[in-house]
């Protein structure tokens, strides 16, 4: 292990896991690290990030990735190349003129991927199944990079519950469709369940970017479900076993719990991300009141300028936080 803590690999037994910390000794509970609790990840010649076409011998990740202190992540691609652009003018970078921003995982079209000083924008597709790969292979860029201090953010689009559409929620806890805060994943046939936690602390500071702005942000839970239609109890799916009285009650008893909006991968983020001792918040914004009705009928282009909100208010937290670096 170097004394500078960034070139190997240090292996620690914590809790029956092998906690691996890129660099110094890692002390238990001490902040800032990145823990892959994985023990095969130290024997590996090399560490392939498939869906990213990156690797640990092909890539120099500690110099393209070591500085990073942000990773934002969204469903669509051509939205998180949009946050790319717009961290360059709030950030105040300069792209030379005549040469684009560009995409870092070009060489496979799973996941877009850009970097904007110390802020990483990457698409996640959609789902779960979606999202936990995608954070796998980066959870272990960042520790292949010796990054710390790292803060993870998801910044998506969501069905409000009682919301004007356009709404901003900051997500206080992340529960799935039974209102649980974990994530429930088979490995070798078996359930496997972690806690997902988001920062709470994260949490409020995005609630006090909030501004003067022409929309409200609030907090509020987040309901996260594994289909679009009646995993979201939608009336206007290709099936349905259920009717709209039944539907309005479930969304209802939602409600009252406290969920504030609907979407489909904070909980496994909270998860995955608390499991590698990772701080992350989850912003969305609400594309329409799931208490009203099912269809995303508004028109692209305000939806496009709804789905800038979460990024304003990441990048002003951004902004106040690289102010303390
Ligand atoms: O971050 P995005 O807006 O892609 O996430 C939500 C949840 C699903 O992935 C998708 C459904 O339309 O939008
Ligand atoms: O209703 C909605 C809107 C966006 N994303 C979702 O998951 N649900």
């Amino acid at each position: 292990m170097s004394e500078e803590g960034i070139t190997t690999l240090n292996g620690t037994m914590m809790n029956g896991n092998i906690e691996l910390t890129n660099g110094r000794a890692h002390k238990e509970g001490a902040n800032g690290f990145i823990h892959i609790k994985n023990p095969h990840i130290s024997n590996m010649d090399e560490d392939v990030l498939y869906h990213f076409a990156l690797g640990t011998k092909s890539h120099d990740l500690k110099k393209m990735f070591g500085d990073v202190k942000f990773v934002c992540i969204g469903g669509s691609p051509r939205r998180m190349e949009r946050f790319a652009h717009f961290l360059v003018k709030e950030l105040g970078y300069n792209v030379p003129s005549g040469l684009a921003l560009e995409n870092i995982t070009n060489a496979t079209d799973r996941y877009a991927m850009y970097k904007v000083g110390p802020v990483l924008s990457v698409s996640h597709g959609m789902g779960v199944p979606s999202v936990s790969i995608m954070l796998h292979e980066i959870i272990k860029m960042m520790f292949h990079a010796g990054c710390t201090d790292v803060e993870f953010f998801r910044i998506g689009t969501s069905g409000g519950l009682g919301l004007k559409p356009g709404t901003v929620v900051v997500t206080s806890e992340a529960v799935d469709g039974q209102g649980k805060a974990s994530q429930d994943n088979l490995v070798l046939g078996k359930v496997v369940s972690r806690p997902s936690v988001l920062d709470k602390d994260l949490a409020e500071r995005l609630l006090q970017c909030s501004m003067n702005d022409d929309f409200e942000v609030i907090m509020g839970k987040t309901m996260c479900t594994d289909d679009f239609y009646e995993g979201q109890g939608r009336l206007d799916g290709a099936f349905c076993d259920y009717n709209e009285d039944e539907k309005m009650a479930y969304l209802q008893d939602c409600h009252n719990r406290g969920v504030r909006n609907i979407e489909m991968e904070s909980v496994c983020f909270g998860s995955m991300c608390h499991h590698a001792g990772i701080k992350c918040a989850v912003v969305c914004v609400t594309l329409l009141d799931r208490l009203q009705g099912d269809q995303v009928s508004t028109p692209h282009d305000v939806l496009d300028s709804w789905s800038q909100r979460p990024m304003t208010i990441v990048a002003r937290h951004i902004k106040n936080r690289m102010k303390t670096l």
